[in-house]
């Protein structure tokens, strides 16, 4: 029994180790020439390893958390409440925790039905987004947006049970838990794949370099921004239901601001800064928690805030959040000894930072991880529920899920063909 896997970041590996545990022989296409796809960690910039893609690993009950417990990766955690700092209006610096409700959902939230969008559920019942509890303060950061993000999907974060608990990065950096997933898999790097082609009795995969290789069923992690786009040709086309899925689902905007200083920016025990109608307001350190004499500090931006930035251009976007930088801290002398940004939106091979539960498509993601035909199997962040969608825990979930999908359909053909067996020798 033949796999083909395409992409080899956490959800393709995930999905690799467990069908090859099972037996199965697995082959992984992938077009970069590294593995870890939005799992990217940069060891030229600072002294410390740096996060391009992702950087926190939320809660301690999530998938992810196994494996950096079975490697003994070190993780640096944050309090959420009193860890980080919010800088308010008035210039006032308080502790999150302080200044902001940790509590539930807010007053009547579960009442949200139909599809209506973040911003308009809010402005029903009358409330800011700064006076929501923090849970949703922070879905709505991660993807900016709120006019035309689910509220239902929202609701569903703001109720799963794991995301009760602060935010953990891994010292070594994120590649580290990249590197033990990629161990002992066939991964074959700079195969770009062009074609799928699943209208015989298996399917067969086509690259860009025109190779071709054939298997029995294909596991799918493409993100939804290239899905959208429609770099990879499936022939014959993809069913409706599938398409549509695919086309309701919306990708998120998100840009970092990278700064290396050569000194301390926040004090010990401060892990960041949400500087309130900063351009871009969500700040922390990347290497609190690292033996290292200097600061790295990200800036984080979503949606319009990042659309904004993306439009200035690199040079003027830093110089942007650097002035935002040096005004919260009341610090005008604060000069970065190296400086870039990181985001996702033309890189060929993501298009987009991660799929968006936009208002229209609360029901996409469960629809797009629906197998067709018992040959396209498909997992990713964007094949996640909407409480786990965007994270390495969510990606790396659906690879887990997508294997015991293969090994299931597998047993049950078996199965049929014992049964079709004593019919064929009565024959
Ligand atoms: C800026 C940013 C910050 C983030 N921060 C966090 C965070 O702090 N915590 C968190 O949990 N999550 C975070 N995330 C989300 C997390 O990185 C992703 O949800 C997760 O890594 C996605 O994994 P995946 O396997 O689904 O997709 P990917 O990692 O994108 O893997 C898909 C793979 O498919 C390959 N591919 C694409 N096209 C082709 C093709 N034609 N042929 C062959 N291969 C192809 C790609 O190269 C890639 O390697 C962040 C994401 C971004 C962009």
């Amino acid at each position: 029994m033949m796999t083909l896997v395409i992409g080899a970041g956490i959800a393709g590996l995930a999905a690799a180790q467990d069908l090859t545990a099972a037996g199965h022989k697995v082959r992984i296409l992938e077009a970069r020439n590294r593995v870890g796809g939005r799992i990217h960690t940069d060891r030229n910039f600072a002294e410390v390893p740096v996060e391009l893609g992702a950087e926190f690993v939320h809660t301690s009950v999530v998938p992810t958390w196994e494996i950096l417990k079975q490697a003994k990766i070190k993780t640096h955690y944050i309090n959420q409440q009193s860890d980080l700092w919010i800088r308010l209006p008035d210039g006032t610096l308080r502790t999150v925790g302080e200044e902001v409700s940790f509590s539930g959902v807010p007053l009547g939230w579960p009442e949200a039905q139909g599809e209506e969008s973040v911003a308009a559920y809010l402005k029903r019942l009358g409330l800011e987004v700064h006076r929501t509890p923090y849970k949703l303060q922070e879905y709505i950061s991660d993807y900016g947006d709120p006019d035309n993000l689910s509220a239902r999907a929202a609701l569903e974060f703001m109720l799963d049970p794991t995301s009760e608990e602060g935010d953990y990065r891994p010292l070594p950096g994120y590649d580290r838990v990249v590197q033990v997933l990629a161990e002992g898999l066939d991964i074959e790097l700079g195969a770009v794949v062009d074609t799928i082609a699943w209208g015989g009795p298996g399917v067969t995969v086509i690259l860009a370099d025109g190779r071709a290789y054939s298997a029995d069923q294909v596991v799918i992690t493409l993100p939804v921004g290239v899905l959208k786009a429609g770099r990879v040709r499936f022939v014959p086309e993809l069913p409706q239901w599938k398409l549509s899925a695919i086309r309701r689902l919306g990708v998120a905007t998100v840009l970092k601001l990278i700064y290396r200083f050569d000194g301390p920016i926040l004090p010990k025990g401060i892990n960041g800064l949400y500087v309130c109608g900063g351009l871009p307001d969500e700040w922390w350190s990347s290497s609190k928690g690292q033996r290292y004499g200097g600061e790295v500090m990200t800036a984080f931006a979503a949606g319009e805030k990042a659309r904004q930035l993306l439009e200035l251009g690199q040079e003027r976007a830093l110089a942007v959040g650097l002035a935002t930088l040096r005004e919260a801290l009341g610090r005008p002398d604060l000069t970065p000894s190296a400086q870039t940004w990181s985001h996702w939106q033309d890189d060929p091979h993501t298009l987009g930072a991660y799929s968006m539960a936009v208002v229209g498509a609360t029901d996409a993601r469960a629809i797009l991880a629906r197998p067709v035909e018992h040959k396209l199997f498909w997992a990713g962040e964007g094949t996640a529920s909407n409480a786990w969608a965007g994270t390495v825990h969510g990606a790396l979930q659906s690879g887990k899920r997508v294997a015991a999908e293969v090994l299931s359909t597998r047993k049950q053909t078996l199965a049929l063909s014992d049964l079709s067996q004593p019919a064929a020798q009565a024959l």
